[in-house]
């Protein structure tokens, strides 16, 4: 039996993870991270008021201690920093991954550690596999659509030893199921969406809150004016929608392929693989992290460069400075700097980091 603090959001994974702590004979006390108030008002939604309410009503039904840890200054030091500075320098940051990293595992773990819990657990959809030499690795989820372990990708050994993931065996609609059989008074609430924590603002009226609009030029590859931005920030690389330049061309529409900081540009083409700037092989990645071994040397690998891609065959090199170079086997589309590459080696996942620069 160890003491487990639960990771309880108010949502249905944390509330069946709890639950199924409690059944595996573990002493169990869920805990709400207050992160994010939206004291600018930024429009939108955000329940964090209404995820308390639930969060305390589920430790209730459990007949488990709840407690409200307030995480909220390390939180806006962490995450919201992160997050602003990277868009103002230019990059696509991932909030998600640092969260993990920073606060949930990070300041929260810190905490329950401090207060004597063992471990911290959480509702992803991540597997945890202790080894015969004393440490963990972090698998893949069970469920192939709910798979969070690419979020998981920049966590350390000591984390994932302290880390708890009772979700990770089990398919969505099971958790849904045990949360009715339970009667959890969360069972039929709706998965939340949005960035981290910040409840369902959209990133671009968050963004719009402080970082100031830097209007500029849209062009198509050969540099002709097709129309107007309101700031490199607001786009990604590969984005189909939002930029407001129709196409001329019937059933294929114009993706950013490019933004180029120095002219204020964003570039705008063909979602073709022989586009320039759209699909890259070859890229440095930095802030790398492995989960339980460093790679000896150059290896052969699998590598997930966005949450939503498939895993592909890469050879990852050591760099001089701390950084690898990944070469992917094929090409990849829209690879963006600030986003994270995770490492796997099949359903191990091995680590992540940064990506900083594409090569070509
Ligand atoms: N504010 C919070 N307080 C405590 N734990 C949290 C909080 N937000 C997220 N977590 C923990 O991190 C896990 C993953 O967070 P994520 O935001 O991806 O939630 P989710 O997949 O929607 O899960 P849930 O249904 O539990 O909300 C949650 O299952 C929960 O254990």
């Amino acid at each position: 039996m160890a003491k487990i603090l639960v990771g309880l959001s108010g949502g249905v994974d944390s509330s069946v993870a709890a639950a199924l702590m409690l059944e595996q004979g573990h002493e169990v006390t869920g805990a709400y991270m207050k992160n994010w108030m939206n004291t600018d008002n930024i429009p939108g939604e955000c329940p964090w008021e209404q995820d308390v309410e639930d969060a305390h009503a589920v430790a209730k039904h459990l007949g488990i201690e709840f407690r409200v840890v307030d995480l909220i200054d390390q939180y806006s030091e962490r995450i919201v920093d992160y997050l602003l500075e990277g868009y103002r320098s230019g990059i696509t940051p991932n909030p998600d991954v640092y969260c993990n990293r920073e606060m949930k595992f990070g300041v929260f773990l810190d905490y329950a550690l401090e207060q004597g819990f063992d471990a911290v657990a959480t509702g992803h959809y991540a597997r945890r596999r202790e080894r015969s030499n004393g440490t963990a690795d972090i698998l893949r989820g069970a469920d192939p659509n709910k798979d969070q372990s690419y979020f998981l990708s920049l966590m350390e050994q000591k984390q994932a030893w302290h880390a708890r993931f009772p979700c990770g065996e089990m398919l969505k609609p099971q958790v849904r199921e045990v949360a009715q059989r339970l009667n959890l008074p969360v069972a039929n609430k709706k998965d939340s969406q949005g960035i981290c924590f910040i409840g369902n603002i959209k990133m671009s009226d968050f963004l719009r809150n402080y970082v100031p609009d830097s209007p500029g030029d849209i062009v198509d590859t050969e540099g002709n004016k097709l129309g107007r931005h309101k700031g490199l920030h607001l786009y990604t690389l590969g984005q189909r929608k939002g930029h407001g330049v129709a196409s001329p061309r019937d059933g294929m529409p114009y993706v950013v392929v490019g933004k180029d900081a120095e002219t204020n540009q964003l570039v705008v083409g063909w979602d073709t693989s022989d586009t320039p700037g759209l699909y890259a092989s070859s890229c440095i990645v930095g802030s790398v992290s492995w989960v339980n071994r460093v790679p000896e040397g150059v290896s052969k690998i699998e590598a997930q460069p966005r949450y939503r891609a498939k895993s592909e065959p890469v050879t990852v090199t050591p760099l001089e400075n701390g950084k690898w170079q990944v070469d992917f086997a094929k090409p990849q589309r829209a690879i963006t700097a600030g986003q994270i590459c995770a490492f796997y080696d099949a359903g191990t996942l091995l680590g992540g980091g940064v990506f900083e620069k594409i090569i070509s």
